[in-house]
């Protein structure tokens, strides 16, 4: 039978449809795989059904040459954890998990925006701290988000889910930029430079994958583009934002504020944007409903299963 690996434990439901499958077996350990860790799995195993954080950079496939693990199913869209052309040289197929994950990255970026927007953390721990001394009608003033205008960066699945919530339900104007055309969107105007977005909206979403185009997209003259009563939100990858950078456009005024569910050095978050009051901070929690996991495991598990039938993997990813 075939041996799978699957790197970090998930739902019951998708265990059980796996070991359907194959002779699974779940690593313990939490955290994610080190380059080392992950040639040595390359060379112990048949699939491996790994998330993001697990290393299997070019590094791993140089040490694992020739593997006897023939697939890498992912658990999750991203996939800038995986050296997808290395793998290929290596002959390990890939697989990821899109749409599974739209709607419910989309509603965290909504989240985010509000929270940002409406200072909605500010709020949150001025009642904890039991410092609230009772409404008045200037108290932790935000920014009302109807009528107002959101440019995505990356206008893929997410983001058109996050332009529909926006427009359809926020009364928000929708700007976007995207690397290629986007033929009649539901939702948006295309602008042809990013400056043009970056310039014109009031909250600025990133929805872009991590890739060596994308790495610190974000950047200090890119900050220096956007409007000083805007909020950055970012729900791609932390290395699409340089996160120094973005700690100066915090502290200079620059931007008015910033919604984070990704960091640059998971799970490490800069002690600068710990200290600051108009950051909203979440822990990569796009996907975090039982529900959109359960989707995405067994979404990993049909790539897995059409591998071990022989037959073309309903979501493979192409270097
Ligand atoms: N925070 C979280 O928990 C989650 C984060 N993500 C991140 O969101 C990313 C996007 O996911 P999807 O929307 O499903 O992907 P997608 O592939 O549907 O959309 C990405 C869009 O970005 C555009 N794009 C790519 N490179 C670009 C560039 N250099 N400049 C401008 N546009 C560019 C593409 O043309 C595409 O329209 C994932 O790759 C992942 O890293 C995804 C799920 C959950
Ligand atoms: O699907 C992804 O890329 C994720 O980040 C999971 O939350």
């Amino acid at each position: 039978m075939t041996k799978l690996l699957i790197t970090r434990n998930l739902p019951e439901e998708v265990l059980k449809a796996a070991k359907a499958v194959a002779d699974v077996t779940v690593r313990e350990d939490q955290s994610p795989m080190s380059v080392q860790e992950a040639a040595e799995m390359l060379q112990a195993y048949d699939v491996i059904l790994p998330t993001l954080g697990d290393q299997f950079s070019a590094a791993a496939f140089g040490v694992a040459p020739n593997p006897r693990c023939k697939m890498l199913a992912n658990f999750g869209v991203g996939y800038n954890h995986i050296n997808v052309s290395a793998a290929q040289k290596a002959g390990v197929s890939v697989s990821n998990t899109p749409g599974a994950v739209t709607d419910a990255t989309a509603d965290i970026a909504m989240s985010l925006i509000l929270m940002s927007c409406r200072r909605l953390g500010e709020g949150e721990r001025m009642v904890r701290a039991s410092a609230w001394d009772g409404w008045h009608p200037t108290q932790l003033l935000g920014m009302h988000i109807g009528g107002k205008t959101l440019g995505i960066i990356g206008m893929g699945r997410i983001g058109k889910a996050i332009a529909r919530r926006a427009a359809a339900g926020f009364g928000m104007n929708v700007i976007f930029y995207n690397r290629s055309t986007v033929d009649a969107p539901e939702h948006g105007t295309q602008m042809p430079e990013i400056s043009q977005v970056l310039g014109a909206s009031d909250v600025v979403v990133l929805a872009v994958p991590a890739t060596p185009q994308t790495h610190r997209l974000m950047n200090a003259e890119r900050f220096a583009q956007m409007q000083s009563h805007a909020h950055l939100i970012n729900i791609a990858r932390g290395d699409v934002v340089d996160e120094a950078a973005l700690v100066d456009a915090l502290q200079s005024g620059q931007i008015a504020g910033a919604g984070l569910d990704v960091y640059e050095r998971e799970p490490i978050v800069s002690e600068a944007l710990l200290q600051m009051e108009n950051v909203a901070l979440l822990p990569h929690l796009g996907t975090a409903a039982l529900e959109v996991r359960v989707d995405m495991g067994l979404m990993a598990v049909r790539n897995v299963a059409a591998h071990i039938n022989g037959t073309a993997l309903p979501n493979p990813v192409l270097p």
